[in-house]
C-alpha cells in the first residue's frame, strides 16, 4: 500500500537475497520503522513480540523464516526443528502452521542442495498469493458495500465498524476486512469507518487508523465499548472484521472483543461479516470455542499502555495499581450463528459447514 509516495508491502526480501525486511508495526503510528531479520531467531522474536502481526502476515513471515533456515542448513532435521521453533511463537492464527506445512511439503521432496533457492521462491509465491487472495476478497466484499450504498441517500456514507486491524498491515498487502473498504473508496462509494481502538494492543487506534488516514478513508476512532451503543442508534450499517482461524462450520476466532461486537450486531439487526482467505480456515476443527487455542499474552499489555509524549518519545505507562494482576486472552470465538457471511476469495459463504463446502467442494 502507498505510504507517502512509495508503495510498500509489509514484508520483502532484502537486496542481499537472503534476509528479510519488515515494517516493525510496534512503532506505528508515530514512527515508520523498517527492520531487517537476519536469522530464524530474529524471525521468531518478530512474530512472538508482534513486530509483525495479523494471521496472513504471520504465515508469510514464518515462510521466509523457513527459507532463511534452509539457507543456513537444509537438512530435514534442521527444517523440522525450525518448524517446531516458529510454530511455537503464536498458537492461535492457523496461517502460521499452514505456511510452515506448505514450506516443509515443498522442500522435503527436494535434494538438500536445491532447497534454499526453492524455499525463497515458495515464500515469495505465498506472499504474492496472499495479495491476490485479498484482492478477490475485496471484490467480493465490495458487492456487500454496494448493496448497502444503494439504500442510502446520495452522498450519505455506508457506516462500517471494524475491530482490531485486518488491514494491509495484517497481510502482505490490501488486507482482508479493509480490502472491500479500499475498493469502495477507489470506486467513489462514500464510506465511513468506525475504528475500534481494540484494547489492549490498540491495533485499531494505532494501525487501522493509520492505514485509513494514509488511504484517505473517512473514519472515527471509538472505544471498544461504544460499538453496541452506535448500533442501537442506527449508526452502523455493517460490521466487517478479520479472523485468525475459522472452523469448518464457520465459527470465527478473532481479536478479543469480536464476539461482543457480533452479539451487539445480532441484537440490533446489523449485518456482521468476516473477511478471510482460505488458508485461515482450519478444516480439522469444528467447534471453535472448544478446540481453538487462545493465546494468553503478558498482562503488562493490560496494565500498561504505550503512547508518544509531546516531545516525541514513545513510552509505556502503567494505568493500574502496582500489584494488580491482569488477564490477557488475545482472541475470542464468535459462533457461526452470529455471522451474516464469510467473505472469501471465492465468494461469500453462509457461515456453516454446508456454506463453506459449497464454496470449497474439494473439502467435502
Ligand atoms: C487478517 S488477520 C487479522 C487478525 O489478526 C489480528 O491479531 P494480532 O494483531 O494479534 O495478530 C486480529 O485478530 C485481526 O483480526
Amino acid at each position: 500500500m502507498k505510504v507517502g509516495n512509495r508503495h510498500y508491502r509489509t514484508i520483502w526480501l532484502n537486496d542481499d537475497g537472503r534476509t528479510i525486511d519488515i515494517i516493525d508495526q510496534r512503532w506505528l503510528p508515530h514512527e515508520f520503522r523498517i527492520v531487517n531479520l537476519r536469522n530464524v531467531e530474529q524471525v521468531a522474536v518478530a512474530i512472538r513480540d508482534m513486530w509483525v502481526r495479523g494471521a496472513p502476515l504471520i504465515g508469510v513471515t514464518a515462510a521466509y523464516g523457513m527459507a532463511i533456515a534452509a539457507a543456513e542448513d537444509a537438512s530435514d532435521a534442521h527444517l523440522e526443528k525450525t518448524w517446531e521453533y516458529l510454530n511455537e511463537t503464536r498458537p492461535t492464527a492457523i496461517n502460521l502452521r499452514w505456511a510452515l506445512n506448505e514450506m516443509l511439503a515443498t522442500l522435503k521432496p527436494l535434494a538438500e542442495g536445491d532447497r534454499a533457492a526453492r524455499a525463497y521462491e515458495r515464500a515469495f509465491e505465498i506472499a504474492n498469493e496472499d495479495v491476490e487472495l485479498n484482492r478477490s476478497i475485496g471484490r467480493n466484499g465490495l458487492e456487500v458495500i454496494r448493496k448497502i450504498a444503494a439504500t442510502k441517500k446520495p452522498g450519505e456514507p455506508v457506516n462500517i465498524l471494524t475491530h482490531c486491524n485486518a488491514g494491509w498491515l495484517a497481510t502482505v498487502d490490501y488486507g482482508t476486512a479493509t480490502a472491500p473498504i479500499y475498493l469502495a473508496t477507489e470506486e467513489g462509494i462514500p464510506v465511513h469507518v468506525y475504528v475500534d481502538e481494540t484494547r489492549p494492543r490498540n491495533q485499531g487506534a494505532q494501525l487501522t487508523a493509520w492505514e485509513l488516514n494514509g488511504h484517505g478513508v473517512p473514519h472515527t476512532l471509538i472505544v471498544d465499548n461504544a460499538g453496541g451503543h452506535l448500533m442501537q442508534h442506527g449508526e452502523v450499517d455493517m460490521v466487517i472484521v478479520g479472523t485468525d482461524r475459522t472452523t469448518s462450520r464457520g465459527d470465527v476466532c478473532n481479536k478479543i472483543g469480536t464476539y461482543l461486537k457480533a452479539l451487539a450486531a445480532k441484537d440490533n439487526g446489523v449485518p456482521f461479516y468476516v473477511a478471510l482467505p482460505s488458508p485461515t480456515i482450519d478444516w480439522t476443527v469444528d467447534d471453535g470455542v472448544a478446540e481453538i487455542p487462545i493465546e494468553e499474552r503478558d498482562d503488562r499489555e493490560v496494565t500498561h499502555v504505550q503512547g508518544k509524549t509531546e516531545d516525541g518519545k514513545t513510552v509505556s505507562v502503567r494505568i493500574s495499581p502496582e500489584g494488580t494482576p491482569g488477564a490477557n486472552p488475545a482472541f475470542d470465538v464468535t459462533p457461526a450463528r452470529l455471522i451474516t457471511g464469510l467473505i472469501t476469495e471465492r465468494g461469500i459463504a453462509v457461515a456453516s459447514t454446508e456454506g463453506l463446502k459449497a464454496l470449497f467442494p474439494e473439502r467435502s
